[in-house]
């Protein structure tokens, strides 16, 4: 399949590095609300929404990580921009590391959030898939926002999970069971050795979606990889426990 002009916005310093952020299944690029304003101030940052997602192009699924990777340099192409930090939590982390190991000379610095090399069982993501063609992505929504976030922030915060909620149901159906499947079919776990690109991936303790073995994984596979495991925090880490883990971010890739 060919690349798609995703929809993307860039703010932030015009003259400072650029950082490209990377949404997670069933999320748009408001998901990155709590890291903006820091990472605005010191780079300048492109938001995009994978397709499938927002108002990017809705091809017919089934997609491939590699076809998600094609359209995140296709956007760095249409930006001018020869090399970036990416960062990517979850759907997004696959895809930055695809585009890593795919296109190392596009990429400074990794930062990967929730996110692992394969996910099993493949049959958990042709069957949401299935269900989510069928029924729309309501169908799925209240399941997966229990695990973007613990149960304690949840009854906590019961405006954070109706919008939540909210976001994963105005997913597009076929734009999300094409990611589905491109989830379904990945296993990058061979290539993680040949990511040059400092990478710190970060777990969320409590994540059931992508606990922190997989993170540890990656960080162990790739050339230079550091771990970084925040408490008190599901797949959505990055929503839940921001105090941890924008500062985290900002200096790995300020460092790199
Ligand atoms: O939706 C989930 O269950 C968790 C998830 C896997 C890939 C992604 O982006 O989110």
């Amino acid at each position: 399949m060919s690349a798609v002009d995703v929809e993307a916005v860039v703010s932030g310093r015009a003259d400072g590095p650029v950082v490209v952020l990377s949404n997670s299944l069933g999320s748009t690029y408001r998901m990155w609300d709590a890291q903006l304003g820091a990472l605005e101030e010191r780079f300048r940052v492109v938001r995009y929404h994978t397709r499938g997602h927002g108002a990017s192009p809705i091809p017919q699924g089934p997609y491939t990580i590699d076809d998600l990777a094609d359209d995140l340099i296709a956007l760095l192409d249409r930006l001018d921009v020869e090399r970036a930090h990416v960062v990517g939590l979850s759907l997004g982390g696959m895809t930055a590391m695809r585009v890593a190991v795919r296109n190392p000379e596009r990429v400074n610095a990794l930062g990967l959030l929730c996110t692992g090399a394969q996910l099993t069982p493949s049959s958990a993501w042709t069957d949401r898939a299935r269900t989510v063609r069928a029924q729309g992505s309501a169908a799925v929504a209240e399941a997966v926002v229990q695990r973007w976030f613990t149960p304690e922030y949840l009854a906590d915060n019961p405006d954070s999970r109706r919008y939540h909620e909210t976001m994963v149901a105005e997913t597009s159906a076929e734009g999300y069971a094409g990611c589905c499947e491109a989830i379904a079919v990945m296993d990058q776990r061979a290539d993680l050795a040949s990511i040059t690109a400092p990478t710190l991936a970060i777990a969320g303790a409590d994540d059931p979606a992508t606990p922190p073995a997989k993170l540890a994984e990656i960080a162990d596979s790739v050339t230079s990889g550091r771990l970084l495991v925040v408490p008190h925090s599901a797949h959505l880490a990055n929503a839940e426990q921001p105090e941890i883990i924008t500062p985290a971010l900002i200096e790995h890739l300020e460092q790199s």
